[in-house]
């Protein structure tokens, strides 16, 4: 059961499905993502999308976690990937400077040395994409991974309700920036979604991109509030119009988060965006994703759905505060058999 993870199999496209042509080569050019620098708001392109068959969706996604074909040698490699593609976070109403500093500290070093050691990972760096944090503690953030590589995400305009007027919600997206956030995770009101206003929410984002400058634009649709796939579907489509980099699923703080259906809805919409204009927009599924098998699922979503290029930090996240924990724990067992308690592995 030991060894040393085959990241070969990951790189693996055997089980891709095939992308459509303009998709497969476009991607295909690199890593170098030309962001997407958004387009008119298009209601036409909007509303072709909307039906939305969610029994058909959620007959893909019952088939795509069942035939999952990744074996318990090549599991470590994929949870590996995992930690490279998270947003380590924390989102507390008692979140302080000491606290995001212990995150930090985690995101540097994500697995104890014994691990690292047993794993064969050698000179090899895992770290989280970024850290993800409210933003009193950005400049706290920026200070503690200088250096590393790791991005900083400040979650803006009045997370997790977006409810406070528009000047508002620019000038926290702005001190983000000042501050040295490189991402922005931004909330849509959601009541723009229900009352259809796709030119005001549209012209909100368009906003916030504007704030942004460099910073890099994650649009958060608060899915678990939107009520039918139809509007995740069609949000989606607005926000990509708008400008966003990621489009992501929830603040964390809704009743229901981030599910696979809903998941494969934002991810086809982001391949019709694709289609239509050539654009490749990440996706950042968050909220309630805790287990490393429920981040296995995710990753076979996405491979099968978009191919292996979403399987990189520039196209896909998990916003999660504590997967972490669950995956060193996994591969812990992977190298000794073994579970150890959850204090083992601490985080914040
Ligand atoms: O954006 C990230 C989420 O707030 C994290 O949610 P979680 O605490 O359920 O992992």
């Amino acid at each position: 059961m030991s060894g040393k993870p085959r990241e070969a199999e990951l790189q693996s496209s055997a089980t891709v499905m095939p992308l459509p042509s303009r998709l497969a080569a476009n991607a295909a050019e690199g890593h170098g993502i030309v962001r997407n620098p958004g387009m008119a708001l298009d209601l036409g392109f909007v509303e072709s999308m909307r039906n939305v068959n969610r029994s058909a969706l959620e007959r893909r996604v019952g088939t795509l976690t069942k035939r999952r074909s990744i074996k318990a040698d090549n599991q470590a490699a994929w949870l590996l990937r995992s930690i490279s593609l998270m947003d380590l976070t924390t989102l507390n109403s008692n979140d302080t400077d000491e606290r995001v500093r212990r995150l930090c500290a985690k995101a540097v070093y994500p697995l104890r040395r014994d691990l690292v050691e047993a794993l064969g990972l050698g000179d090899t760096v895992i770290r989280p994409a970024a850290v993800c944090v409210y933003h009193p503690f950005v400049a706290t953030a920026v200070d503690a991974v200088k250096g590393t590589g790791i991005h900083v995400a400040a979650v803006s305009t009045a997370f997790p309700h977006g409810l406070a007027p528009l000047s508002t919600r620019i000038a926290e997206i702005e001190a983000s920036v000042a501050d040295g956030a490189d991402e922005i995770d931004v909330v849509i009101p959601r009541g723009l979604v229900f009352g259809a206003r796709w030119q005001e929410l549209y012209d909100e984002i368009k906003a916030f991109r504007a704030a942004c400058g460099e910073a890099h634009l994650k649009v958060i649709l608060g899915t678990g509030d939107l009520a039918t796939l139809r509007n995740v579907t069609l949000a989606s489509m607005v926000a990509m119009m708008a400008g966003a980099d990621f489009i992501k699923t929830s603040t964390g703080k809704e009743s229901v988060n981030a599910t696979l259906p809903v998941g494969l809805a934002m991810v086809r919409a982001i391949r019709a965006y694709h289609e239509q204009t050539g654009y490749l927009i990440g996706f950042k599924p968050a909220g309630g994703i805790s287990t490393a098998k429920v981040s296995l699922d995710w990753l076979v979503l996405m491979k099968e759905e978009l191919g292996r290029p979403w399987l990189e930090p520039e196209l896909f996240r998990f916003g999660a505060s504590s997967l972490l924990t669950d995956i060193e724990r996994q591969l812990e067992h992977h190298v000794s058999g073994r579970y150890s308690a959850n204090h083992r592995h601490a985080m914040a």
